[in-house]
């Protein structure tokens, strides 16, 4: 299980370093094995930010980051080889995460060089290719190809199949959908359904409730750093409590909803708890309304 407690980070900003600006504020929740957590906020509401600190890409400021219960913000040197072994990130723009003067083998050879040297030659081939299997890819077909000779597809698939080379159990996916075409969308969500199938976790990080709703059982909606509500995906979904939640879900275009019941949906304030002031984030508090179905509130 992975697990954030209490999560905040800070930037430093302005001139000198002088600002401040909290971009995760006291978050808290759990992923567990073979469970998709989607995390959706709007541009700016901290996703990217809480995903690049379970991957350690950025420090934490305050609060822990467990991986079955242990702590993993200060671990170093064969232990967070270790950690990576188990948690893996993948990226919204495929392109940029491949050099375009080189092919795309290239991306699983650094892999190479830190955790599978002692592997002969045939061994890392046959590795390669039943992680690139897993993710429908043939090694024919992509390896010895230049990043521009693949579709965004492939290469996020790469990108997949890559985290999949190693243990990993986590997969911190980071609007990794999000500059594909529709059909291609489709194709990479279908997968990530079969890898949870066989037991990867996944922190969905999107902006996109619908692929949200598609994806996941369970929901964590952020606003401006703090978790506003969280829950089993249909329970926040169909049942938000939480005015953000309910203007980000009135605000998707659906097909088979008309204008009207938009209407009532956002009249509909008998749940309606009071909503925060981001400025007054010391007074907020995760209220339980019914089993595992949280909502902030403002504390009296
Ligand atoms: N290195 C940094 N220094 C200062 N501020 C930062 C830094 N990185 C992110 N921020 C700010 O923190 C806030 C959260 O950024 P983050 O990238 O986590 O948002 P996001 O929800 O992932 O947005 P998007 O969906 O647009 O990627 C933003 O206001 C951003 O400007």
């Amino acid at each position: 299980m992975l697990e954030l407690i209490n999560l905040t980070k800070v930037f430093k900003t302005g001139a000198f370093s002088s600002g401040r600006f909290k971009a995760v504020n006291n978050v808290s929740f759990k992923i567990e094995r073979g469970e998709v957590t989607s995390l959706i906020g709007e541009s700016g509401s901290g996703k990217s930010t809480i995903g690049k600190m379970i991957l350690r890409l950025l420090t934490i400021t305050s609060g822990e980051i467990k991986l079955d219960e242990r702590n993993i913000s200060t671990i170093k040197g064969a232990e967070l080889r270790q950690y990576y072994k188990k948690v893996q990130g993948v990226f919204q723009d495929p392109f940029s995460s491949y050099n375009p003067i080189f092919k795309v083998d290239r991306v699983f050879e650094n892999l190479h060089d830190v955790f599978f040297k002692e592997l002969r030659q045939s061994e890392w081939i046959d590795k390669v290719d039943s992680a690139l299997k897993k993710v429908g890819l043939d090694s024919e077909q992509v390896l010895g190809k230049y990043p521009h000779q693949l579709s965004g597809g492939q290469l996020q698939r790469i990108l997949i199949s890559r985290a999949l080379l190693l243990d990993v159990s986590f997969l911190v996916a980071d609007e990794l959908i999000s500059m594909l075409d529709a059909s291609t969308r489709i194709d990479i969500l279908n997968l990530l359904a079969d890898l949870k199938k066989g037991g990867l976790s996944i922190l969905f990080i999107t902006h996109d409730l619908s692929l949200g709703y598609y994806l996941s059982e369970k929901a964590v909606i952020l606003y401006r750093g703090h978790v506003v509500e969280m829950g089993s995906t249909n329970r926040v979904f169909l049942n938000p409590i939480h005015h953000y939640t309910r203007r980000l879900i009135s605000s998707v275009p659906r097909l088979d909803r008309k204008w009207k019941d938009i209407d009532s949906l956002q009249k509909n304030e008998k749940h309606s708890l009071k909503c925060f002031d981001p400025a007054e984030d010391g007074e907020l508090e995760m209220v339980e309304v019914e089993k595992d179905h949280y909502v902030a509130v403002k504390r009296r």
